[in-house]
């Protein structure tokens, strides 16, 4: 079973994988968790790692397509990767996969180019590239205001020394990613989604009780 994890930049997608990874273990089940870009490991995500390192007007002169594309060469890259640890376990986690493409290309497109862009994208991915669609793909949808409290709460990057990315310092555009991933769901674009709300009544759900509501989901 491959299941992504999607959501806005800090909305708990890790750590909702590791505990889903938990639970699963503890059912007997044999279980993998990757991420999405790989970072250090694609030539691919050397270049995206380019683009979240960009001043704002920068990244603004970056096509969509342009962004989409190393994203998904990325993956590419990464398909090796991903048929072995399927090939050896139950349940494959992905931090991130193609809907993520689409959510945030389209919140940076005009708003009439994203029925095309969505098409090129899912042409690309799932067409010319052959990558896999999920067995189910969870929305993580913790609103903006609270993400970005958490991103002030992770330790450093990998990727950047900065306490905001380019894609997290935008907090308009990530208010418009939310939105896209709920269309996303709503019209069950690659395959069947699961959504979460990790706020309830002004304060966090425990990943625990998130990870326990997204296995219930699964395997009922
Ligand atoms: N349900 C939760 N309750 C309390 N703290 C949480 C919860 N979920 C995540 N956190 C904390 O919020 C921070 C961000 O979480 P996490 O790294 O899982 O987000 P992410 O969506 O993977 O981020 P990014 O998109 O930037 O990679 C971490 O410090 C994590 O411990
Ligand atoms: C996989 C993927 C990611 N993005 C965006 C989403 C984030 O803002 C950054 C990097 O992701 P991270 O979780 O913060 O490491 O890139 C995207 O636009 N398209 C994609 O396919």
């Amino acid at each position: 079973m491959l299941i992504a994890i999607e959501g806005i930049d800090g909305a708990g997608k890790r750590t909702l994988t590791e505990a889903i990874a938990g639970l699963l273990a503890g059912r007997g089940l044999t279980c993998a968790a990757t991420s999405f870009p790989q970072y250090g490991r694609t030539r691919a995500a050397r270049g995206v790692q380019e683009l979240l390192n960009l001043g704002p007007e920068e990244l603004a002169r970056i096509e969509p397509r342009e962004a989409a594309a190393w994203y998904a060469l990325d993956r590419f890259e990464s398909r090796g990767l991903l048929a072995g640890l399927r090939a050896g376990h139950d349940v494959v986690l992905i931090d991130r996969w193609i809907a993520s493409n689409i959510a945030y290309q389209r919140a940076r497109a005009p708003v009439a180019e994203g029925p095309g862009l969505e098409a090129w994208i899912l042409e690309l991915e799932t067409g010319l590239y052959g990558l896999p669609v999920p067995d189910a793909t969870v929305l993580v949808a913790t609103p903006e205001t609270a993400a970005a409290d958490l991103i002030r709460r992770k330790g450093g990057r990998d990727y950047t020394d900065k306490a905001f990315d380019a894609l997290e310092a935008n907090r308009a555009l990530q208010a418009r990613v939310l939105a896209t991933y709920h269309d996303l769901a709503a019209r069950g674009v690659l395959g069947r989604w699961i959504v979460l709300h990790p706020v309830r009544d002004g304060t966090l759900r425990p990943p625990a009780d998130l990870a326990a509501e997204v296995v219930a989901a699964l395997l009922p």
